[in-house]
């Protein structure tokens, strides 16, 4: 697969014209990612005009929610034909089961192909002392994120959503065919924001990463083609392959 294939860019925007300004301004993204600011104000729209343009999706609303709510949504997520669609590993196992099962009836029932239901294992944006003291975890981070994707790989998922700095440890325990989606990558330098877990591209790479969903350090840069082609560079000059999953 091409580093230009594994970089996945968020539409972090306000509206469809914002988010078609984007996808405009980068031709070369191939893979994009629709979130919660986005579908809520939006709605599906952005799906249609992605899947026009042969554009990837990932669909970003982690869900989570009871087994049989999870399985409504995952459902009617799986009638889009989105290629990765996540949900939160700390629903537990029957909802889970419950989406993956759904996704596919819904992908199968509108003609789609199944989505990939990926796992956020614990948020990017959470640090060691928030997962102690406020959400009050008694496990090592690492240990935590590592039992949420051992979870999600039990429950029949695809893959899981780890920071960088997790995936090492997830590739190692959870193998090769478990597909690791990194958000919190951020290139030498630049700024990052409310991430707190984070890597460079490079490292990521080095870590087992397969996808890197890298939004502000492109969207924000002064010519945003430039900063998404460098990152490529980055991830291509490790010369590590990765398998298509
Ligand atoms: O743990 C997670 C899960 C999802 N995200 C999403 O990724 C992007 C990151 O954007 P940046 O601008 O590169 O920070 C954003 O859309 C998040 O919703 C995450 O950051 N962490």
């Amino acid at each position: 697969m091409r580093a230009a294939d594994r970089v996945i860019v968020p539409l972090d925007v306000a509206d469809v014209e914002g988010a078609i300004a984007l996808i405009n301004r980068l031709p070369q993204v191939t893979f994009w990612k629709v979130g919660l600011e986005l579908f809520v104000s939006s709605g599906p729209a952005i799906l249609r005009q992605l899947k026009a343009q042969d554009k990837q999706i990932f669909l970003d609303l982690k869900f989570h929610d009871i087994p049989q709510t999870m399985a409504g949504a995952c459902r009617a997520a799986g009638r889009y034909g989105v290629d990765l669609v996540t949900v939160h590993a700390s629903a537990g196992k029957a909802a889970l089961i419950a989406a993956q099962t759904a996704a596919a009836a819904g992908a199968a029932a509108a003609g789609q192909q199944t989505p990939k239901l990926v796992a956020v294992t614990l948020l990017t944006s959470i640090e060691a002392r928030s997962l102690a003291f406020e959400l009050k975890v008694p496990l090592e981070l690492s240990d935590y994120a590592l039992q949420m994707a051992l979870l999600a790989q039990e429950s029949g998922l695809a893959g899981a959503v780890c920071s960088p700095q997790e995936a090492a440890q997830v590739r190692r325990f959870c193998g090769d065919d478990f597909c690791l989606v990194c958000p919190g990558v951020r290139p030498a330098g630049s700024d990052r924001g409310d991430q707190r877990r984070t890597l460079t591209p490079g490292q990521a790479v080095r870590a087992g990463a397969d996808y890197f969903v890298i939004g502000r350090p492109i969207t924000t840069a002064a010519d945003p083609a430039a900063a998404f082609e460098q990152i490529c560079q980055d991830i291509e000059s490790e010369n590590i392959p990765v398998r298509e999953r």
